[in-house]
């Protein structure tokens, strides 16, 4: 179980964008977190993957409540979540090869000998072709370079995937190709998923159940703004 407790969390203490809002996802569950843009959806997913440290609140994870965040996080919290971004751009080193983008988590935790295994896979499940592994990221479409990213956060086999706005810059079949990536990866190994989100009609189809900011607690979100 991934439980939000009462977080509140933002960017300035005296006025935090996230106010004592709880959530949980069961094992196997995908949830879908929908609200206007600014309101603080990304910052509360940044919070659940461990990236951002809460002012209030408590992150639990199967029972055990995160005490480190970032890189202080315990290395079998942080690697429990696959995370994907909105701007793959943001996210991926502009001087690797996507082959090294996607293995870096791998590397990153001493795994270097799965490197060549989990290429092989993950390389034709996300529709990259050995072609465009050996490019850098200048060098690919946004949609290939998200695909790119899908498999770096696939690549060691998450509990959880959080999900913020990953298809917001995608064209349709995109869209569709990598929702379909997810859910085979989640119905092969029961990850849990939080996808955070403004696109009701994608995330009312992808997720069990969907839930709006609003419902979620007292938040100073600025809809319309961002
Ligand atoms: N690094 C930051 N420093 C200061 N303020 C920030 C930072 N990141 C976000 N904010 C502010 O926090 C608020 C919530 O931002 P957040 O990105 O969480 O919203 P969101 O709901 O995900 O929006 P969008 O759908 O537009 O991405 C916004 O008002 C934003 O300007």
């Amino acid at each position: 179980m991934l439980e939000l407790r009462d977080i509140t969390a933002g960017y300035d203490r005296r006025a935090p964008v996230v106010r004592g809002v709880s959530l949980a996802v069961a094992p196997g569950e995908a949830v879908g977190l929908l609200g206007p843009s600014g309101c603080g959806k990304s910052t509360l997913a940044r919070v659940a993957a461990l990236l951002h440290r809460p002012d209030a609140g408590t992150v639990v994870l199967d029972g055990t409540p995160a005490h480190g965040w970032r890189h202080r996080a315990p290395r079998a919290q942080r690697t429990a979540f696959g995370v994907l971004f909105q701007q793959p751009r943001l996210s991926a080193d502009p001087r690797l090869r996507l082959a090294d983008v996607i293995a870096e988590p791998l590397r990153a935790t001493g795994r270097k000998t799965e490197v060549a295994n989990r290429l092989g896979e993950l390389g034709p499940l996300v529709g990259l072709g050995a072609e465009l592994l050996t490019r850098r990221p200048h060098e690919v479409s946004d949609g290939q370079l998200q695909r790119a990213c899908l498999a770096r956060a696939l690549v060691l086999r998450p509990r959880w995937l959080i999900c913020d706005e990953m298809t917001a810059m995608l064209d349709a079949s995109t869209t569709a190709a990598l929702v379909a990536v997810v859910e085979s990866y989640r119905r092969e190994t029961g990850a849990g998923l939080l996808a955070v989100g403004h696109d009701r009609t994608l995330l009312e189809r992808w997720c069990d159940r969907t839930v709006s900011w609003a419902a979620l607690g007292t938040t100073t979100g600025m809809p319309g703004a961002g």
